[in-house]
Parts: C-alpha cells; structure tokens; sequence
C-alpha cells in the first residue's frame, strides 16, 4: 500500500537576496547570487525579494533583470521608487511586484499602485506606521507590507515584529499582509505568520552558515 503523501503545509515566506545591508555590510561574500537564488527556490519559498538601491543595499539592476528572467517565483523589486519611470523598468525586466513606500509616496501612493497595475505589476505598499496604513489602505494595491523597521533609519533600528502585531489589526482581510524585515528565528515567523500572511527575510538567510538549512527550517516549521 503506498501511503498518500501527507499535503506539506508549507510557511508563506518570501526570502530575499540580500547582497549589501547599511547595518551588517557586506551579506553576500565571495557567493554567486544566482546560487542563492537557486537555494531559496529549492527549499519552496513562497517569492522572492531583491533590493536594487545602489548607494545603502548596493543593489544592481542587472544582476535583477536575470533573478526575474531565470526565476520561476514571483519576484519583487525592492527600491525607494519616487517617479513613474522606475515603475516601467521594472516591468520591462518582466519582475512580479514592485514595491511602493507610503513614507515616501505619501498621497501620491494610490496614483503610484494604479500605474503599476496598469503595466502589469502587483504593488507591494509598505507600511511602519498607522499614518502611513491609512494611505495604503485607500489604494488598490493587493498586497501590503508591514516594515518592521523604520526605512528612514537604514537598519540602524532593531526592528520588531511587536509593528506587525499593532499594524496588522488596521489592515482590512481583502489585502495580503507580508511581515518584512527583522525577522531573525522561528519564533519571529511564529509570531509574524499570526498576523500576517506571509513573511520577508534578509538578512536572517542571508547571514546563515548553511544557507538552505535555515532557508528550508523556515518553509517547513510546524508553527502552530
Ligand atoms: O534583512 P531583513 O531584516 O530580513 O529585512 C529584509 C527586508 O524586509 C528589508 O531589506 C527591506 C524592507 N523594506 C525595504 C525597502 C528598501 C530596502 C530594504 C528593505
């Protein structure tokens, strides 16, 4: 009798190539990337994230064209969006989501959401304040991010998942929520996936010794 494998129930986590962080430095080393890419896609994240500002995360928006043309998850780009001209390379590199700070967009975020959806682009709207969830809220944007940072700090914040648990009540269920930022061991996940519906890590992956170990104890932890 062969046993019907047991459906895995596998963590809504989005694992981001982080190659540069103003906080730690340099998180890539001597690796390729594109391995890391392939680690994170082995051990069924749910997407993937890459940050393309150059000057802080040195982001590289080449290196971003191939993670979006050889991955077959859903890729986000990463960046301090602040003109319409961002939003069309990052549709001409045929990526996923773009994301849109409401911080730095302010009440220009809804116009910003509905100029990526018109190219094709899911929006990821990030939000670290109530203030900034009310312009979020008032987008069409599908998904919203809960930075558990504050972006203005260049990491220089901890970054707790405390901001998911107090921004996540404020955001209506037709939005997906992602907790992003500073989520560094399982009981960070454990307590992110409470009140969002998936997670985004950097650093804690990309810091890791063994990379797939970390990667894959986050997909497939029993959290409950
Ligand atoms: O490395 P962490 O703490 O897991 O965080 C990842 C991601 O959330 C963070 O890099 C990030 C969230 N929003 C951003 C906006 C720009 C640059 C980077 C970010």
């Amino acid at each position: 009798m062969i046993r019907k494998r047991k459906e895995e129930k596998l963590n809504p986590v989005v694992a981001e190539i982080k190659v540069h962080s103003p906080k730690f430095g340099d998180l890539l080393g001597k690796r390729d990337p594109i391995e890391i890419l392939k680690t994170y896609e082995s051990c069924r994240v749910a997407g993937i994230s890459y940050i393309t500002e150059r000057k802080h995360f040195k982001g590289d928006f080449e290196l971003f064209k191939r993670i979006c043309k050889l991955s077959h998850l859903p890729v986000l780009r990463k960046d301090f969006v602040t003109s319409k001209v961002e939003i069309e390379r990052t549709a001409e590199a045929e990526a996923d989501a773009v994301l849109l700070i409401a911080r730095i967009l302010k009440d220009k975020t809804a116009e910003f959401v509905d100029f990526a959806l018109e190219h094709g682009l899911e929006s990821v709207v990030e939000v670290h304040s109530e203030k900034e969830v009310e312009f979020a809220v008032e987008t069409n944007t599908p998904i919203i991010g809960i930075n558990n940072r504050d972006i203005s700090k260049l990491e220089k914040d901890g970054g707790s998942v405390e901001v998911t648990k107090k921004l996540a009540k404020l955001i209506p269920r037709r939005f997906v929520r992602i907790s992003e930022s500073g989520i560094a061991n399982l009981n960070d996940l454990k307590i992110a996936l409470s009140y969002a519906d998936a997670a985004l890590v950097g650093t804690a992956f990309m810091k890791a010794d063994r990379v797939e170990d970390v990667v894959r104890s986050f997909v497939e932890a029993k959290l409950c």
